[in-house]
């Protein structure tokens, strides 16, 4: 019997599925296998940046009441007594009328308070010894690069959940993280359904097509930091999902399953979740692609089921698996982040619900722009290769000009806080 199912907004889908997010537990890996992790600790400077004054220029460090009266005119001279290369410290007093000669990065010298960079003195030998001579004069601190100027002894640096880049794994590294607390990854179980589906090496035959959507999910996975378990293909028997879907729950924290979620009659899904006695918390939303997308909890284990079709597929999962997988990982950015372009072409095609455009941001003399790429169908899966951004163009009886200001999810960037808010004004349903 076909059963209507009720729309809800995509707000509301998101907010539902967050209502069933975990935190993950830290562990420790090596500083040199942390790109990619999330910081499971916020991390704290435990010495001051730099440790120590130093000179940020190759130079000579003087005394600068030697230089008080210098001009031009009045020169003064100063004897090099020592010179000092970085990691290294000078290994006698500097007396008055005396200098040291010092490379980028060495640590003042305890009586010298200012640095005389080499294009500002000229260097001369006479009676044995090497001299400098001054024509201008430098006040006390003179480029020094003081201790703490950069940060200090206690502050908070970087926050748990931080996604760790270059930039990142530079501070822990400079604070002595050989050992990194990063959160523990998610295990995320993937099943492809139906019977028309061939693995990637197979020919094509007549009635079949190559599975996209497994290797896409666990790529999408993988990007979002968690650990993704490719389980393979299934085929549209409800006796085999079934017992394939139960078995893999103890092995996962979330399952992602792709295709069966819609109200075919070998779409087995939703009578899985009833069998299992799972949570299913909606099974429509007010969305294109991926209206059909429908999630499930049971025990704090999540059921992703992301419609089969390719761009409708990849768009559920960016919109709710995404944020679950990053909220795990102690994210504090778990949404796309939303922003406004220009489109750059006409999108005539009305829809009562929010779409989702596949598309590519573009910067054109400081104009934000918005561009479509490839056929806007749930069932497409070129357009995939070249998206960068989903344009997200409210519901309603019209379509959207050139020219119009629309919203983008970025979908390669760091993320945000805020949930992306749906301005669709809901109709009572659409079945398609
Ligand atoms: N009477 C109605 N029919 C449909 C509705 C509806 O509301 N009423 N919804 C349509 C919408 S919208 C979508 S989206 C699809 C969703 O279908 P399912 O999630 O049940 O997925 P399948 O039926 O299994 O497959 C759909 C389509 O995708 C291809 N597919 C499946 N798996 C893969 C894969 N791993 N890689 C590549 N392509 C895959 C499959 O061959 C089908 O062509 O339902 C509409 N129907
Ligand atoms: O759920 Mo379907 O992807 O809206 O076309
Ligand atoms: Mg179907």
């Amino acid at each position: 019997m076909f059963e209507e199912r009720v729309p809800i907004s995509v707000s509301e889908a998101v907010q539902r599925v967050m209502q069933y997010t975990k935190k993950g537990k830290i562990e420790y890996i090596d500083i040199e296998e942390a790109r990619g992790r999330y910081l499971g600790e916020a991390v704290y400077a435990d010495h001051n940046i730099p440790p120590f004054d130093r000179t940020p220029l190759d130079g000579f460090a003087i005394r600068s009441e030697d230089t008080s009266n210098a001009s031009s005119n009045r020169p003064v001279h100063l004897e090099v007594i020592e010179t000092v290369g970085a990691g290294n410290m000078v290994k006698q007093p500097v007396k008055p009328g005396q200098a040291v000669r010092v490379m980028t990065g060495t640590i003042m010298p305890e009586d010298c308070d200012a640095i005389a960079m080499f294009e500002l003195t000229k260097e001369f030998d006479k009676d044995g010894k090497t001299w400098i001579e001054i024509k201008r004069s430098f006040k006390k601190g003179d480029f020094v690069s003081f201790e703490g100027e950069e940060t200090k002894k206690g502050e908070r640096l970087l926050d748990a959940g931080t996604f760790i880049h270059a930039g990142v794994v530079a501070v822990l590294a400079t604070f002595g993280y050989n050992k990194v607390p990063v959160v523990k990854k998610p295990v995320i179980g993937i099943y492809a359904t139906g019977t028309e589906l061939l693995e990637v090496e197979e020919e094509l035959v007549p009635g079949k097509i190559r599975n996209s959507n497994a290797y896409m999910i666990k790529t999408q996975v993988q990007q979002a930091g968690a650990n993704a378990v490719y389980y393979g293909q299934l085929v549209d028997d409800f006796d085999h999902c079934y017992h394939a879907v139960e078995n893999a729950l103890d092995q996962v924290d979330a399952l992602i399953t792709t295709g069966g979620v819609s109200v075919g009659d070998f779409d087995y899904l939703p009578e899985i979740y009833q069998k299992l006695g799972a949570n299913v918390l909606f099974n429509k939303i007010a969305m294109r692609p991926g209206s059909v997308t429908t999630v499930a909890e049971k025990e704090g284990k999540m059921f992703f089921g992301l419609s089969g079709n390719p761009s409708a597929c990849f768009v559920g999962f960016e919109l709710y698996t995404k944020p679950w997988i990053k909220t795990y990982l102690h994210s504090p950015k778990p949404y796309l982040e939303c922003v406004k372009g220009t489109l750059t072409h006409d999108f005539p095609k009305p829809n009562p619900f929010t779409r989702f455009i596949r598309g590519k941001i573009g910067f054109n003399r400081g104009i934000v722009t918005s561009s479509p790429v490839g056929m806007d169908k749930s069932q497409v899966v070129t357009s995939l290769a070249h998206s960068d951004v989903l344009i997200a163009l409210p519901g309603g009886s019209r379509g959207y000009k050139k020219g119009d200001e629309v919203d983008m999810l970025l979908l390669f960037r760091e993320g945000t806080s805020e949930p992306f808010k749906d301005p669709t004004k809901l109709r009572k349903t659409e079945n398609r």
